[in-house]
């Protein structure tokens, strides 16, 4: 990450990482809601599937009561057997029973009570309503009465073992549930699984609960704040299914998992600024980028020693440029000159080696106070007479700079602003040397004409020394050429000793190459 944020432009980088925080804020805090509400609507699904199992079978009970509703309470044998048939259809029922208007017991499904019992009177209404729990007299099991009036006032009525009711509500809780099966009025728990505790402050009122499903956090009479779930039963008004579970084991491993997904965020959010950011530097035009470069001072100076073989002493630098691009890294010349060339952009990039060259100006001279220091022109500079300006003022201050002019580079030595140039380069005293000499047409032409002090053979004659080659025969005429010429000669791409020796041999004395020394940053160069 430092080494991608040292890349990247250190003010885009920062920017963007600014402008992310808040993102990364939000999205911390959305992925923490989103999970925890996820967490509720599973606690909500769970709930709903007890609920609606409960709500099923009251249906069912209601239903099988409104067949009841002609049946005589005189307990003879239809009687009997039209209660027995709904207790087998709904086998969870223990006992049916028929209670007279005056609140007389007098008809169970068991068979017909000989001294009818005394209940509560009926009351007048025509939905469920339940009573109990209470120990049936047959079983003596606790079970729980839903009864219903029937249009003649009396109530006809059926007995559910709670144990019916853990089975419904057990199978989807987690251990540390309540789930409770309350009176609508007033809370009172008729049945309870898990240790079950009051509610004491409620984000919304809970009692009566006969309107409405109720949902949120309350704080209940153990200490503990919980989610709870409630809801009253269309069938059976007077029933509520709460259930509630602790916020801690609700919300369980949230932090944590949404912290592992922040991560996970963080993670794809830097390798899409990293994308983005490439994106956007391809989708610029070379132009574009290459003058971007030139603005943010991306290109550097390397320097490559030259020697002089006879006292082993350096005797100059030629200074060639890099492209230390905030993606990509290092960038060798060959990848992007010719782009530097097509967007007529080699003067500023030359104006940039000067300046760098200014800059580096004092290490160099810490090594060899005498060095000279060579940096590449082309025709193009030539024409370009505030670049002169600029060469002769820094000539000026640094007597010892020479200009390299590429044999190739060279064809417009006749237009009047390069004669003009030349010319006043002359007067100055700047030293100007050919580079790459014999890999152009011209070169004889550039001897006569140009103000030369130095001949650079190029490295495929080097590269010759010792073949078959044909440059090898033409280099010797080369050498002779700038010997007779009395041109200083630097023979360039020296890269192994028999080549050195070779050139030796030939009086040439100045080298540059691998053998010596590669290219190589300010830094390295001490
Ligand atoms: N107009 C400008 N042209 C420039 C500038 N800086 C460089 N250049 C030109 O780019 C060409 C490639 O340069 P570079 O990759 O830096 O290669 C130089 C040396 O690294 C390489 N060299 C030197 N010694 C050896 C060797 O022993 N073996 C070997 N295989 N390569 C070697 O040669 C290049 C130096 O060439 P030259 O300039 O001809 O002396 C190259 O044409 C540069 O001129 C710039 O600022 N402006």
């Amino acid at each position: 990450m430092f080494c991608l944020i040292k890349k990247l432009q250190l003010k885009t980088a920062l920017l963007a990482l600014f402008f992310s925080l808040l993102p990364i804020a939000i999205s911390y805090l959305w992925i923490v809601e989103t999970s925890k509400q996820q967490r509720r609507d599973a606690f909500h699904h769970d709930y709903q599937i007890t609920f609606k199992n409960i709500s099923h079978n009251l249906n069912a009970i209601d239903q099988q009561f409104n067949l009841l509703t002609e049946v005589s309470e005189n307990c003879q044998e239809d009687t009997l057997i039209a209660l027995r048939k709904v207790h087998f259809r709904i086998s969870y029922i223990a006992e049916m029973g028929i209670v007279s208007p005056h609140g007389k017991l007098v008809c169970s499904s068991w068979g017909k009570l000989d001294s009818p019992i005394e209940v509560l009177k009926p009351i007048s209404s025509q939905v469920l309503r339940h009573f109990g729990p209470l120990a049936l007299e047959y079983t003596k099991e606790p079970a729980m009465i839903v009864a219903k009036t029937r249009p003649d006032g009396s109530e006809i009525n059926a007995a559910i073992p709670l144990q019916v009711f853990r089975a419904f509500i057990e199978g989807n809780s987690q251990s540390g549930d309540i789930v409770a099966l309350s009176d609508s009025n007033n809370g009172t728990p008729l049945f309870v699984s898990g240790s079950y505790s009051l509610p004491l402050a409620l984000t919304s009122p809970l009692f009566p609960l006969r309107q409405s499903k109720t949902s949120g956090f309350a704080l209940f009479d153990d200490g503990s704040n919980k989610y709870f779930v409630s809801e009253v039963f269309a069938a059976l008004p007077g029933l509520t299914l709460i259930a509630s579970r602790p916020s801690s084991e609700l919300y369980k491993g949230v932090y944590r998992l949404s912290l592992i997904q922040l991560c996970l965020y963080c993670l794809l959010l830097c390798c899409s600024m990293f994308l983005v950011y490439r994106h956007r530097s391809q989708r610029l035009s070379q132009r574009s980028r290459l003058k971007l470069a030139l603005k943010n001072h991306e290109f550097i100076n390397y320097y490559q020693e030259i020697y002089d073989t006879r006292n082993k002493h350096l005797v100059a630098v030629e200074a060639l440029v890099r492209w230390m691009h905030p993606v990509d890294g290092l960038r060798y010349p060959d990848a992007f000159l010719p782009d530097v060339d097509r967007y007529n952009l080699q003067v500023a990039l030359t104006e940039q080696v000067i300046s760098n060259l200014k800059n580096d100006l004092h290490s160099l001279l810490a090594k060899q106070p005498s060095l000279k220091v060579n940096i590449n022109i082309t025709g193009q500079h030539l024409k370009d007479a505030s670049f002169i300006n600029q060469v002769l003022a820094t000539h000026a201050e640094f007597p010892n700079l020479c200009l390299e002019v590429t044999e190739t580079e060279l064809v417009e030595i006749d237009s009047p602003q390069v004669q003009q140039s030349l010319q006043r380069l002359k007067q100055r005293n700047v030293k100007l040397a050919i580079d790459d000499f014999g890999t152009g047409y011209a070169g004889l032409q550039y001897l006569q004409q140009l103000p030369l002090d130095t001949l650079k053979i190029d490295r495929s004659f080097v590269v010759a020394i010792n073949t078959d080659s044909p440059q090898a025969k033409v280099l010797d005429g080369v050498i002779d050429l700038a010997l007779n010429l009395d041109l200083q000669i630097v023979a360039e791409g020296v890269e192994n000793q028999q080549q050195a020796d070779y050139l030796i041999s030939k009086g040439v004395y100045l080298h540059q190459g691998w053998l010596y020394g590669k290219p190589q940053a300010i830094k390295q160069f001490s």
